[in-house]
């Protein structure tokens, strides 16, 4: 079973990941992302979506066009445990390669 990382734990992670906010209200962290057009962001979202199913840990996500909106949390740990931070990390990469 994996754990929700503890307060410190978590501040010490988001510090390396300054792009991501941490919202309260749903214990999880959170990055909007704006792309040139929506292949783009699909794009995106589709190398997203492979690596997630093959970690089995999925974003909570929206797209409006060009726009994506991305939540993450681990639904098991009732919080934001080291699986949000290493797929937070893979999407910051994912988004450097669909600019
Ligand atoms: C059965 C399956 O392994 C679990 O439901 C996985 C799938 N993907 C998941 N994704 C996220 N974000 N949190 C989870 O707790 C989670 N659990």
């Amino acid at each position: 079973m994996i754990s929700r990382l503890s307060e410190s734990a978590r501040a010490e992670a988001l510090a390396a990941l300054p792009q991501w906010q941490w919202d309260a209200d749903r214990d999880a962290i959170r990055r909007s992302f704006r792309f040139a057009d929506f292949n783009a962001a699909f794009g995106f979202m589709t190398r997203i979506a492979l690596a997630a199913e093959k970690a089995d840990h999925h974003p909570e996500w929206s797209n409006v066009y060009n726009r994506v909106e991305i939540v993450l949390t681990t639904h098991d740990a009732g919080g934001v445990s080291e699986r949000d931070i290493a797929l937070a990390r893979l999407i910051d990469a994912a988004a450097a390669d669909a600019r």
